[in-house]
């Protein structure tokens, strides 16, 4: 069991440490969250942009492992080489796009009021 865990935080160390995107994902994360104790969203809003986080994290390094098995198992360029790294992106990319659409939803109309206060 403890080997289990080992693995898989050395697989989380991995991941950070050689995947370009997932710097990207990390300033993201600390970004929404500094936004969110600033806004003061509620425990749901932030149970919900905790459930992005992990989507997103979770995608990249699934990701991240698909491309890793390709490119050990098919250093040639192949189609189905190809569709499995692109259909692996997509599923980052909506990933990325549905946590987009639910930071929206709760920062949009919290940053209205924001710019409406300061404004007028
Ligand atoms: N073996 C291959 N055969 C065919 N097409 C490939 C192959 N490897 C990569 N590709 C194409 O090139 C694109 C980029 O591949 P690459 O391995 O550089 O992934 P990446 O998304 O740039 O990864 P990284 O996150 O490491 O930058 C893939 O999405 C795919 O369309």
């Amino acid at each position: 069991m403890v080997d289990v865990f080992e693995h898989a935080i050395e697989g989380i160390i991995t991941a950070f440490r050689e995947e370009r995107n997932m710097k990207c994902h990390t300033v993201a994360t600390v970004g929404m969250s500094f936004l969110g104790w600033f806004t003061g969203i509620s425990a749901v809003e932030w149970a919900l942009l905790v459930l992005c986080f992990g989507l997103v994290i979770g995608a990249e390094m699934v990701n991240t492992a698909i491309e890793r098995t390709v490119d050990l198992a098919m250093p040639d360029r192949h189609p189905l080489a190809k569709a499995a790294k692109d259909v692996a992106a997509g599923a980052v990319l909506i990933a990325a796009m549905t946590s987009v659409v639910v930071g929206g939803i709760i920062f949009l109309p919290r940053l209205a009021i924001i710019c409406h206060s300061v404004l007028f």
